[in-house]
């Protein structure tokens, strides 16, 4: 368990809409074609006259994001427009000096663009892993948008972070959907999305043309995230793999992408199989089906796992095959199991009851 305390939010205050005073694009250098790919991923007239809070960590990623959609924002929309941007960094205080000064720094880059600036510190145990800095990161992304209204989440992953994020399901275990890699869009709650509209640039592209205008960014100093795996992958493997297959990279992406495009026939496959065989829905039950694939059932099952917001993360392919067994079975199989996480299954005459009673009540 990490021990975290909360400080008071910090906000900073600037009048909105936005107004820049940078210049406007011309199609010949490299910055205005980096902003045109992402305006090509994520249009302008999309998030253009809502609230948009852009994640920044101060790295290259995160600062490319930022800039580009406020420069996209100031010259393609009408000085009317409702729409306003937000920059967000929460400082997780585990690198000492080194985070203070990635959030002064976000600071000063959301004064320059003349954006809002909101943080937050946490004062973390710098043993914390990943993931929990990400999930702390994601619910303070999620609390200030909500609380300023804003429609959209930001994030600056790359093409390279999809191919790690690829590599790291496949050799962790994955089904279709880890294979699909990091989604562009993905709902956060009833008005809000995250999006990810830099998920075709890559990393080495992104500070070429940073270097190309003159902005500067933050290094982390060990150029490492915290994960060893991840590190491993990024540092090794890929470099490795590159010089024996040159467009490798590419071709990985490409897989991705269509894994994404067959996952979303799959999905609403998935939809129709629901609506098909939902018995109730408190509790829980699906009836029973020896006829469909089990890809169509598990996605489906899948679906409701994250609409529920039961615990994923120890579900492996073995528990989703082990309840499509169970619906696939005959119906006078009657059994019952708990899954990771704490759901219990539970196989009755006509259906699968799924039941979340002892997850609500486990501390
Ligand atoms: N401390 C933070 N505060 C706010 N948003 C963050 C923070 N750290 C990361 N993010 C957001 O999450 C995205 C992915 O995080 P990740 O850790 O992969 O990025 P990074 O390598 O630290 O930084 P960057 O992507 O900005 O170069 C970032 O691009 C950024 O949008």
């Amino acid at each position: 368990m990490c021990n975290l305390v909360h400080s008071t939010a910090r906000v900073f205050t600037h009048a909105l809409p936005i107004d820049l005073m940078t210049p406007p694009l011309s199609e010949d250098d490299s910055w205005a074609a980096f902003c045109v790919a992402i305006s090509r991923a994520w249009a302008v007239s999309r998030w253009g006259s809502v609230g948009v809070v852009v994640g920044c960590s101060g790295g290259a990623d995160s600062v490319a994001l930022l800039r580009a959609l406020c420069e996209l924002r100031s010259h393609r929309l009408p000085d009317a427009c409702q729409g306003f941007i937000v920059a967000a960094h929460l400082n997780h205080g585990i690198r000492g000096d080194e985070s203070d000064g990635d959030q002064a720094f976000v600071r000063e880059l959301a004064d320059e663009l003349g954006v809002d600036f909101l943080t937050d510190n946490v004062v973390g145990d710098p043993s914390t892993d990943e993931d929990s800095l990400r999930r702390f990161r994601m619910s303070f992304l999620r609390q200030q948008a909500e609380r300023i209204g804003a429609r959209y989440v930001a994030l600056g992953h790359t093409a390279d972070d999809n191919i790690e994020t690829v590599l790291h399901h496949l050799f962790r275990g994955t089904g279709p959907a880890g294979l699909a890699g990091i989604a562009p869009h993905r709902s956060l709650g009833q008005d809000l999305v995250l999006t990810r509209p830099m998920l075709s640039i890559t990393r080495r592209v992104v500070r070429e043309v940073l270097d190309s205008v003159g902005q500067r960014w933050r290094e982390d100093s060990s150029n490492q995230n915290g994960d060893y795996r991840r590190n491993w992958i990024r540092h090794e493997l890929i470099p490795l793999v590159r010089s024996k297959y040159p467009d490798a990279e590419n071709a990985m992406a490409r897989a991705a992408r269509s894994q994404r495009e067959w996952r979303s026939v799959i999905d609403s496959l998935a939809d129709d199989w629901r609506d098909r065989h939902l018995i109730s829905a408190d509790p829980l039950e699906l009836g029973r089906d020896a006829s469909t694939d089990s890809c169509i059932v598990i996605a489906a099952l899948q679906q409701i796992w994250t609409e529920q917001g039961w615990p994923q993360r120890a579900m492996t392919m073995r528990h989703w095959q082990q309840l499509y067994n169970s619906i696939n079975a005959a119906s006078d199989t009657v059994d019952r199991y708990q899954m990771p996480g704490g759901i219990d299954v539970c196989c009755a005459e006509r259906g699968v009851v799924l039941d979340a009673t002892s997850l609500r009540r486990s501390p």
